[in-house]
């Protein structure tokens, strides 16, 4: 999993993950230019963490923003979702950002998960979903500038100002993976 707080770029963010020598969580920035307004995502992985969960609350209690991720070719990662759900709605902040995503869509031949249940359990949480590849790149970038609409959207909010659904955002700038394959 992977959470993101954003700041107006050159703030400091408020909250900063917790630090410890034994847990090597790499913080990264990314700035995002949302119409003119650069969002600095300050991104961490939980990077092979999860089982220490009392570690991970740390890391997403004050995040903004949780990326969800499971591998398309490995069933308990898709399966853990639900309990990840779970685990958010306890210890999140109530307003999270959250975004379910299927990575490793690149690797069709190894698919075990189907496009189709991605999408009915982000449609279950009303969260946005897409299949993503870290290796090919696809939907990444869309990924970190939904997210950046998102908060900027919020961060300035105005009653009278335009609106935006990040799930719409999402589906109509996502591709799909090329091939399929028929499960
Ligand atoms: N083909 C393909 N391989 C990927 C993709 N994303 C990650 N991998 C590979 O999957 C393996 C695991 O990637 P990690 O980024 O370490 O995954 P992780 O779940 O964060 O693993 P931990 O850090 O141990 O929790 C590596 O060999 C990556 O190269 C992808 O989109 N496509």
């Amino acid at each position: 999993m992977s959470g993101a707080a954003a700041t107006r770029d050159g703030e400091a963010p408020e909250h900063s993950p917790p630090s410890s020598p034994s847990y090597d969580v790499t913080g990264k920035n990314k700035v995002v230019t949302v119409d003119g307004v650069r969002v600095k995502l300050q991104i961490w992985d939980t990077a092979g963490q999860e089982r220490f969960r009392s570690v991970t609350h740390a890391y997403y209690r004050d995040a903004q923003a949780l990326l969800l991720l499971y591998d398309i070719t490995n069933k308990s990662s898709f399966d853990n979702i639900r309990a990840w759900l779970t685990e958010i709605h306890e210890y999140a902040q109530r307003d999270v950002v959250i975004m379910l995503l299927g990575n490793k869509a690149d690797v069709s031949s190894e698919r075990v998960i189907r496009s189709e249940d991605g999408e009915t359990l982000a449609r279950e949480y009303g969260v946005p979903f897409m299949e993503t590849s870290a290796k090919t790149g696809m939907n990444v970038e869309l990924a970190f500038l939904a997210i950046a609409k998102e908060l900027k959207y919020r961060a300035l909010w105005q009653p009278d100002g335009p609106s935006f659904q990040i799930r719409d955002f999402v589906e109509s700038q996502k591709k799909r993976p090329s091939c399929c394959s028929v499960l």
